[in-house]
């Protein structure tokens, strides 16, 4: 069987830079091209599936020319809201070959983590997420701390859980973090920090917390390459590596 010819979008990002090392040393694919900002998107062409680990503000161009094009996409880059992604599914409706998949984490701990918090979401009126990363990063709160903000708000509002109380009357701004649906989110950004997330909940004299810490970035290639891999026999959109897991 021929290679699977895989192109990168920000092939010189700490991210892309890791896919590109990846792509080579996997069995059955080839690099067939690499992109960085300000190059043309044309060089792409020959690939069959690209991935795209580019920046908040240059993912949807990117996109729109792949479908276009009738190529599938793998994207890791964050900064996806729901009117973005109704976005790209009106895309994929005149070329309804092409699969299209969005993870806000391709790391194995990080998706399993994600699953947990919203399995036991419906046990705890109370939970607030602790988001840790590089200083290098653009977003905040980073776009996994999101999805799980809305998995946990998801799970409460399907079980008729309200959100806990919170005695809070006087507050510096921002002490009490950011409200990503009910669910407090705070982001902490260091030098030596690569990628973080503490989910807590609190409950009748107990706590729970569930973290997960990507130490290197090759976390994240296991669950890229499995993309690459995937995505050409899932047409249409699919959001988040835990329906390719079967999670
Ligand atoms: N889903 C996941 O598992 C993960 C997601 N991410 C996300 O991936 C994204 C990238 O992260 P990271 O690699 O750390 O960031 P970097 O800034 O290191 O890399 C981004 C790269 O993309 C380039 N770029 C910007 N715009 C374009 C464009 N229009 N076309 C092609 N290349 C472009 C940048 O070039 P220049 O510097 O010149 O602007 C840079 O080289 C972020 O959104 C991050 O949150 C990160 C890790 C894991
Ligand atoms: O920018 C990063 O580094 C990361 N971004 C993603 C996010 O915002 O969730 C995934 C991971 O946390 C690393």
């Amino acid at each position: 069987m021929s290679p699977i010819r895989v192109g990168v979008l920000g092939a010189q990002g700490r991210m892309g830079a890791t896919v590109v090392q990846a792509v080579e040393g996997a069995a059955g694919m080839e690099i067939a091209a690499t992109v960085d900002a300000g190059e043309s998107l044309s060089a792409l062409a020959g690939a069959e599936v690209v991935v795209d680990f580019t920046h908040p503000d240059a993912v949807m161009d990117n996109l729109r020319f792949l479908v276009e094009q009738g190529i599938h996409a793998v994207v890791g880059t964050t900064g996806f809201t729901g009117e973005r992604l109704e976005t790209v599914r009106e895309w994929l409706r005149s070329k309804p070959e092409v699969g299209v998949l969005i993870a806000p984490n391709f790391a194995l701990g990080a998706v399993l983590a994600m699953r947990f918090a919203q399995q036991a979401a419906r046990f705890y009126a109370s939970a607030e997420i602790i988001e840790l990363h590089h200083n290098r990063k653009a977003d905040a709160p980073s776009g996994t701390a999101a999805h799980t903000a809305e998995l946990i708000a998801q799970a409460r509002r399907e079980a008729g859980v309200q959100p806990g109380t919170d005695a809070t009357t006087s507050e510096v701004d921002g002490a009490r973090g950011a409200l990503i649906e009910d669910v407090r989110v705070h982001s902490v950004r260091l030098p030596g920090l690569v990628a973080h997330e503490e989910i807590l909940f609190g409950g009748e004299g107990e706590t729970l917390s569930i973290r997960h810490d990507s130490l290197d970035r090759v976390s994240f290639m296991a669950g890229v390459l499995l993309g690459v891999r995937e995505v050409r026999t899932r047409p249409g959109l699919t959001v988040g590596l835990e329906n390719v897991l079967d999670l």
